[in-house]
């Protein structure tokens, strides 16, 4: 449909006091979704927009009902195990396995069975590597996320503390830059040994490799090599300043790194409204056609970037060996609680998030498995819609019912739509085969997100007692069940060779040494991918999965018993809560100092994904399940006496008054400081008094109302 026509129809208007609103099959859609989506969407999909609309239409009929349901389904089990807690004042634990059954928290589980997802991309079922997580409102971002499945290594190491000093300011510095190649070329000995010799006394030509089959193309400008099933490319060029002064001209060394990327409309993202779920829709549709693109100011430059090509190398004979080029895209949905005013339900209420998103993101992925785009994403046809933030069997059940449904409205073919299961509510976890189990046809991924699940597991027994400091959590009992249980009954369930079994994020995005040395526990505890907050950090993960070789860490690990529900049951409250005052003013201040610096470019500015100093200036990146921990931590705090309001009320003013400071340099800040209505410093504090009763904890309602009023 013309832009002509949808203006005409937007004066159909159902509700005069909203002008913006155009009647669509009964639903008040903001003018600019349909806009979008009849001019944008369905016209090159071969999609009639009423027929759109009225299936539209009938499937959120069909599953609004169901949706909300399940919310109160949620709040029926909290309810019922706070009142537990209540009945129990001296239990001091978590509620009971038992009491768990009774109320039907715990489900039985099912028959052992194997996943039937087939023909997955190779990405998904055959390679081991990063998986890439980026905001989809952030177009330079989103065509840097696609291109980083390549990446220098070179660049990754001299620009950052990988080699455990941080980079210098100024020019090229040689003695680093003699590290940085030491340091690759030890990895290259590791990784894809020469035969007889180290790398660093390679002096060019054709390499004797230790085994022959690793050397996949050489070139006169490029050696590939591959192990583990990743690629790795050294760069040939005698002219170049590096390959100029290296024995084999070696002028960078470049690695397949981020395998996979997830396009987020979650956690990083603040979409409140239909523009902001209009510019995101808009962004994923650019990907998918492969005309995204952006300009941008850097180093004084104006840059625009676009989609990078397959990557091609001659080979002997006249052959060609082509790589591909780019990351494999996922997008991760909304979970099942946010309603958007995007659409207007024939009774006024909101449409569900996600609905709206499992919609809207398959029929804009129907570019891709039509093959209308510049570039093939999934190679086998497949739409990957990651799915968070889900409890239970029920939620999950329900996901695939709508899946189903979305299916028949495009014309896809049963479970061309795969589904990614985050495990990162307690329910889920505890639930974990049965939740496989309801989506068993087409499941692609189940992935541990440690940072919302720490959220849950606050808020679920927020009645037991006062928890541990947020650091102790991470190394308490539960999170080892946690982990080990996804692995185990993942194996179990047969993901090995068919899906991904991932883990969570690494959320300091500037000690990269730091990631160097903890995130090998990754690959080696048998997970085929893990989650990585940049490019940079992709392409250092990368070489983990060189060192070890996931396959047979699974192999190794299957048949092992799974970790004891109990130990997953147990919650991390405190034994001896005797802090002292210092320990309790620094566990505060740091929290609020968090919340306060995400909450800020939230609330102000719409960015759902920062880099946020902590107390002791080290940056680590927040989002909604950051801020989720850090506000259930201090409700929980708050509720059982640890601190009082006043306390909390003294910490977010000194607060506020540094998190204005490190935010001086942004002419797009409002300082909080002296400004007694200040939307963000309110929202902050909401999120900690208001937190216990959020549902299950979470910071979106509360983030949204404050957004919205933002925006005004
Ligand atoms: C709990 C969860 O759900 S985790 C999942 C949600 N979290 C995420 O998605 C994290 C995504 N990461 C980010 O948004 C950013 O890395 C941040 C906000 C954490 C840190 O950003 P900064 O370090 O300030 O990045 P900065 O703005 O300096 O950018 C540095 C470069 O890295 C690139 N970059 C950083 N992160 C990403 C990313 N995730 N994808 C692609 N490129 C990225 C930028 O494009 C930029 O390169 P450019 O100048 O050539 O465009
Ligand atoms: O979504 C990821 C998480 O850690 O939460
Ligand atoms: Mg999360």
């Amino acid at each position: 449909m013309s832009e002509a026509g949808v203006l005409d129809r937007a004066e159909r208007s159902v509700r005069p006091s909203e002008g913006e609103r155009v009647d669509r099959a009964g639903l008040a859609v903001d003018r600019r979704l349909a806009g979008f989506v009849e001019t944008e969407v369905l016209p090159p999909a071969g999609i009639e927009a009423d027929n759109f609309w009225r299936d539209t239409a009938a499937l959120l009929a069909r599953f609004t009902p169901a949706n909300r349901e399940l919310l109160t389904e949620r709040e029926r089990l909290q309810g019922a195990i706070d009142g537990w807690h209540w009945d129990n004042p001296d239990a001091r634990s978590a509620a009971p396995e038992a009491f768990l059954r009774e109320i039907g928290y715990l489900c039985d589980e099912p028959a052992p069975f194997t996943i039937r997802t087939t023909g997955c991309d190779a990405e998904i079922a055959e390679l081991h590597g990063p998986q890439l997580v980026v905001p989809v409102l952030n177009a330079r971002f989103l065509l840097n996320a696609a291109n980083a499945r390549w990446g220098s290594l070179y660049d990754a190491l001299y620009g950052t503390d990988a080699l455990g000093d941080p980079p210098p300011a100024g020019g090229y510095d040689a003695e680093r830059g003699a590290r940085v190649v030491a340091w690759a070329k030890a990895f290259l000995d590791d990784a894809v040994p020469l035969a007889g010799q180290g790398w660093a006394d390679w002096q060019g030509g054709k390499p004797r490799l230790a085994e022959p089959s690793q050397l996949v193309a050489c070139t006169g400008k490029a050696i590939v090599l591959k192990n583990n099933g990743l690629h790795i490319e050294l760069v040939i060029d005698a002219d170049h300043p590096i390959g100029g002064t290296d024995p084999a001209n070696i002028a960078d060394i470049r690695l397949e790194s981020a395998l996979t990327t997830i396009v987020d409309l979650e956690d990083s993202v603040a979409a409140v409204d239909a523009e902001d779920k209009v510019a995101a829709y808009r962004n994923w549709l650019g990907l998918m056609r492969g005309d995204l693109s952006a300009r941008f100011e850097k180093g004084g430059e104006t840059l625009t970037r676009e989609l990078a090509g397959d990557r091609s190398y001659a080979l002997p004979g006249g052959d060609r060996l082509t790589l591909p080029g780019r990351s494999l895209l996922m997008v991760r949905n909304v979970g099942h609680l946010m309603t958007n005013p995007a659409i207007l339900l024939p009774d006024g209420s909101e449409v569900f998030e996600g609905l709206l998103d499992a919609i809207l993101t398959s029929a804009i992925a129907l570019h891709d498995v039509q093959a209308r785009g510049r570039y093939r994403n999934s190679r086998s046809g497949a739409i990957y819609i990651v799915k968070p933030k889900m409890h239970g069997p029920a939620e999950c059940a329900f996901a695939n019912d709508v899946f189903d449904a979305v299916e028949d409205m495009l014309g896809l073919a049963r479970n061309t739509t795969r589904i990614g299961i985050m495990d990162e509510e307690r329910r889920t976890s505890a639930n974990l085969a049965a939740c496989i189990h309801a989506v068993r046809e087409r499941v692609f991924f189940i992935n541990t997100g440690f940072l919302d699940r720490t959220g849950d597991e606050i808020h679920t027994s927020m009645l037991a007692g006062p928890m541990l400091r947020k650091a102790a959590i991470k190394q308490a009992g539960w999170l080892a069940a946690y982990e080990d249980r996804n692995v185990q009954i993942g194996l179990a369930c047969g993901f090995s060779g068919r899906a991904q079994i991932g883990k969570g994020m690494w959320a300091a995005p500037d000690r990269m040494a730091a990631m160097l040395a903890e995130k090998t526990a990754h690959p080696q505890s048998g997970a085929s991918t893990a989650w990585v907050p940049s490019p940079t950090a992709a392409t250092l993960h990368a070489t983990h999965y060189h060192r070890i070789d996931v396959a047979r860490r699974q192999a190794a690990r299957a048949g092992e018993p799974v970790a004891p529900l109990t130990d997953l049951l147990t919650a991390p409250l405190a034994r001896d809560t005797g802090w002292s005052e210092a320990e309790i003013a620094e566990e505060l201040d740091n929290n609020i100092q968090g919340i306060l610096g995400y909450v800020v470019r939230w609330v102000g500015q719409g960015v759902g994904c920062s880099k946020v100093p902590d107390i002791h200036e080290v940056g680590l990146m927040e989002d909604r399940a950051t801020l989720r921990i850090s506000s259930q931590h201090i409700a929980n705090w708050l509720h059982h006496g640890i601190v009082s309001g006043e306390q909390v009320d003294a910490a977010l003013a000194r607060m506020a008054t540094l998190v204005d400071r490190q935010n001086a340099g942004d002419p797009a800040y409002r300082p909080m400081t002296g400004d007694e209505d200040a939307l963000e410093l309110a929202a902050a504090r909401a999120l900690i008094v208001e937190g216990r009763a959020q549902p299950s904890g979470y910071t979106e309602p509360l983030l949204h109302a404050f957004r919205r009023r933002a925006k005004g």
